[in-house]
């Protein structure tokens, strides 16, 4: 073992900037907590493998320990790992701990987050979780440090050799699993944009989803508003072999080469993905593509997160963080302050926005105007 200098020891246990044994021992578990982070995904992850949410949503009813080993077949030698993963789970939220109905016992029953990891309820966060903890996504986290040395555009990059949009093309069950991931979030969206959000999409005939995935959005709005017919615009891999409608059709393309013509573009999660520059090229092509329109719509409309409100929650302003840090690992892009998003658009050339504090929770709606 290496030997303590004098000066250490009789400074004993503290360091510059720290002056109190709490603080220091503060420090170390903070140092803890941070490292350890990473397992309370892992056990989400494992709560999903295992169809926690799902065995508890069957029942009806809350399940006891051994009710729960039962239902998932759990290795009887195990029970005692499966009561510290769900303690770990009812820590982090995902279930809650009551008396069971049938007596004193303690039972776990869902909370509001795990209820969106119930498998096939129509909003299901399930196939997102799968794919955001499978090591192919998580991968590139590892390489952060080396991109940063390197000259790859993102340590996605680093890792696989190409960038997300290329290895979906070459890789089906990455294009797969992504596309699953964004239909979630679309299905969930979809619902409060037609509802909540009617303003927006009122007095449309047409527009175009650019970066639509599958057409969950496109479809929805489209159904909803009955004058509206909806195009969407991805690329081939995403929609090939996707069935349109009469309100609905697919154009598999390039949104830096072209985008179909309509009254208003729609971007959800498109330009977070991307650098500025790539943004300022993207909506030029945008602004292309409503320059003909003669209807009051003649708009972009943006779905995605807004940082930098000093008054918002310390938990949102983190999770917009890593969202942020993920368009980082996996992309070009990053989350924008409001000034940074007014930046692209004049830049872009258009003339004016309007940010509406509609709900969608940590993502604002954007309506950009030529
Ligand atoms: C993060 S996903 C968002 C999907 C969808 N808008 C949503 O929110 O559910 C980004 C989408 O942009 C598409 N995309 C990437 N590059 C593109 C390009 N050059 N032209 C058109 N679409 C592109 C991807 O295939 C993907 O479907
Ligand atoms: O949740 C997301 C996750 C990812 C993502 C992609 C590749 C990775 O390796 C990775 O770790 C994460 O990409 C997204 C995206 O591009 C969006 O526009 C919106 C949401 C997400």
């Amino acid at each position: 073992m290496k030997k303590v200098s004098s000066t250490r020891s009789t400074n004993m246990a503290l360091l510059n900037g720290i002056e109190s044994t709490q603080e220091l021992l503060d420090a170390q578990a903070h140092v803890w907590n941070q490292t350890f982070n990473y397992i309370n995904s892992m056990s989400l992850k494992c709560a999903v493998q295992l169809g926690i949410p799902d065995a508890i949503h069957r029942h009806g009813a809350p399940l006891t320990l051994s009710q729960l080993a039962d239902v998932l077949s759990i290795n009887k030698t195990k029970s005692d790992g499966l009561f510290r993963l769900m303690r770990i789970l009812v820590q982090s939220k995902f279930f809650d701990k009551v008396k069971a109905l049938s007596g004193e016992e303690e039972a776990y029953c869902l909370t509001r987050a795990s209820r969106l990891l119930v498998r096939d309820e129509p909003l299901s966060m399930e196939t997102f979780v799968v794919a955001m903890v499978d090591p192919i996504f998580v991968d590139p986290f590892h390489h952060v440090g080396e991109w940063f040395g390197d000259d790859h555009p993102s340590p996605f990059f680093t890792k696989n050799g190409r960038n997300v949009w290329d290895y979906a093309g070459v890789e089906q069950s990455f294009n797969q699993l992504f596309n699953e991931a964004m239909a979630t979030d679309a299905r969930l969206v979809t619902g409060i944009l037609v509802q909540e959000c009617k303003q927006v999409f009122e007095g449309l005939e047409t527009m175009v989803d650019v970066g639509g995935g599958t057409g969950i959005v496109a479809r929805g709005v489209a159904a909803a508003f009955p004058g509206l017919k909806c195009v969407v615009l991805d690329l081939p891999h995403v929609v090939a072999g996707l069935e349109g409608s009469e309100k609905l059709s697919f154009v598999g393309g390039d949104m830096f080469e072209f985008i179909p013509h309509a009254n208003a573009v729609f971007l959800k999660w498109i330009l977070h993905d991307w650098s500025d520059e790539e943004c300022v090229s993207i909506l030029k092509k945008c602004k292309e593509a409503i320059a003909g329109s003669n209807k009051n719509g003649k708009k972009v409309i943006i779905v995605d997160m807004i940082v930098g409100d000093e008054r918002e929650e310390d938990k949102t302003t983190e999770t917009k963080l890593l969202f942020d840090s993920m368009m980082m690992a996996a992309l070009t892009g990053k989350e924008r302050s409001e000034k940074e998003w007014a930046n692209l658009f004049y830049t872009s050339g258009f003339q004016n926005y309007n940010i509406t504090p509609y709900p969608l929770g940590l993502r604002s709606v954007m309506e950009v105007f030529p």
